[in-house]
């Protein structure tokens, strides 16, 4: 099994359904899944009082069994219940409680609180009432843990159906869930931390792990490690920042193809004079470059109509950017060459593929099956995903991110990771988590050409 395993609520209860149907004893699972919580929360080192709410399915289940675990080892903990228990197995754990079982809405706050309300079969959001009362207890504990989901959330898309506080840690059980990693339910569970269950669970959905790179070979050269053609606009920023990015991201070479001709930046970056559109399509008629990048400061007039079309049509892996992405949401374009990665944003997003219903995975699955391009769907919860089904979702990004010319440079990383790896999953996954990792060694309030600076140690901390 992966540890990056991404599964929905049904794909997880098939998991466990065919586990039970080899002979997996289903009481067995939850006393796996509640020691795994009771082991994460001992290993936390609090060992002052703890209240464990449980709810009426086995999420509760799972409640009963850490608590009973944690009294054995000597932490002052009480049960409150919402109900009585409603499926065997949750039943059975809290017959092994031998102690008392309060009421969740009458009893007294805690200094750690552990959330065993609801897990993958809450259906709506919780009344009121629980959802105040789960937001006071949370909010007064020092410590607070939620079993596999913070109550209230949707598991499969990420949405809250009811107030939900933001927790401590959120132990997930067997695989990530949609809303371990989508906004806005991430925010709220705090730091993220998977306890096994030992069945197996495949997805062709994962978590974005660190990457593994490579250093160049000895007998490489400028042109067998990339080469990277960057279209430049109107906006001359815009193209500079993406081509630092390429030139850092372990590419060869980087060719700047500018309206405006040298503009400063870095003396290992081409620059190309190309005044007028239509002398970009003899400069893209070059075998070596390995991956085009267009779309950054490019404009949205008909001169970089104009540059776009001679980028489509010059047959080269691409990345589609920003102010490109705008354009062929217009008419009478020429279509997306398969294999290229698009970058949008929301906004560019909603213009390009309309209104998708489902979650923000299910959303960029369908663009990227439509599209038959790698898109990666950007924001505080970026997810890539790719024609064939893969998908890989990223957590944990910066918010101080959300700053111009960010975008700028992950489409430069995205188009140097295509020409180095001739991959284009492979490559937005690079370029989205080196990119993540550039920012969390920024200090807060950087700005983007401080990423540029941070891409070395990003890189290395890879090889
Ligand atoms: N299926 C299994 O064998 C295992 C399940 N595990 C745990 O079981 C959880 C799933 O258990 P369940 O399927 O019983 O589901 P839950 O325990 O998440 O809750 C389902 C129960 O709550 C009720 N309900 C749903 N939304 C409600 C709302 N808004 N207000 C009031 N009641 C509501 C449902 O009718 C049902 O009775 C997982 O998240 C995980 O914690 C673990 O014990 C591992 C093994
Ligand atoms: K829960």
């Amino acid at each position: 099994m992966s540890h990056a395993s991404v599964l929905k609520a049904a794909q997880m209860r098939a998991a466990e359904q065919a586990a039970f149907d080899r002979g997996v004893d289903p009481y067995a699972l939850m006393e796996c899944a509640g020691k795994a919580v009771a082991q994460i929360i001992w290993r936390a080192g609090h060992r002052r009082d703890l209240l464990v709410l449980c709810g009426p399915g086995n999420n509760g289940g799972d409640g009963f069994v850490v608590a009973r675990l944690l009294r054995e080892r000597g932490v002052p903990v009480r049960v409150a219940a919402l109900s009585e228990s409603g499926t065997d197995s949750a039943r059975r754990a809290r017959a092994a409680w031998d102690g008392p079982v309060e009421d969740v809405m009458t009893t007294a706050p805690a200094t750690q609180v552990v959330d065993a309300l609801f897990g993958i079969g809450l259906s709506r959001g919780l009344d009121g009432a629980v959802a105040q009362r789960l937001g006071a207890l949370v909010e007064s504990a020092v410590a607070s843990y939620a079993v596999d989901l913070p109550s209230g959330v949707g598991t499969d898309c990420g949405t809250l159906l009811s107030d939900v506080p933001r927790f401590g840690v959120t132990i997930a059980l067997g695989a990530w869930k949609p809303a371990h990693l989508l906004q806005p339910a991430a925010e709220r569970c705090g730091r993220l931390v998977l306890a096994p269950l030992h069945i197996p669970l495949a997805s062709q959905v994962e978590r974005l792990v660190a990457p593994g790179l490579t250093v160049p070979a000895v007998t490489a050269h400028k042109y067998s490690r990339g080469l990277v053609a960057v279209i430049g606009g109107g906006m001359a920023g815009a193209s500079l920042l993406a081509s630092e990015a390429a030139a850092r991201s372990g590419a060869g070479a980087v060719r700047r193809l500018a309206v405006d001709g040298p503009a400063g930046g870095l003396h290992a970056i081409i620059d190309r004079h190309v005044a007028q559109p239509e002398a970009l399509a003899s400069e893209l008629d070059d075998q070596r470059i390995a991956a085009l990048l267009v779309g950054p400061g490019l404009g949205l007039g008909a001169d970089a109509r104009a540059r776009l079309e001679a980028a489509l049509e010059s047959g080269h892996p691409m990345v589609i950017d920003a102010d490109a992405l705008t354009l062929l949401a217009e008419e009478h374009m020429p279509s997306i060459p398969s294999g290229a990665i698009l970058t949008p944003h929301e906004g560019e997003f909603g213009r390009m593929f309309g209104q998708l219903s489902g979650s923000k995975i299910d959303r960029a699955r369908a663009a990227a099956n439509r599209s038959g391009a790698i898109i990666v769907y950007k924001g505080a919860d970026s997810v890539v995903a790719a024609p064939d089904g893969r998908v890989a979702v990223a957590v944990g990004a910066s918010s101080w991110l959300s700053t111009a010319g960010t975008g700028d440079v992950l489409a430069g990383l995205a188009a140097g990771r295509l020409a180095v790896t001739g991959d284009p999953f492979r490559a937005a996954c690079q370029a989205v988590w080196l990119h993540g990792d550039a920012a969390r060694r920024c200090r807060p309030a950087f700005v983007a050409d401080d990423l540029l600076d941070a891409l070395p140690a990003a890189i290395a901390a890879r090889l």
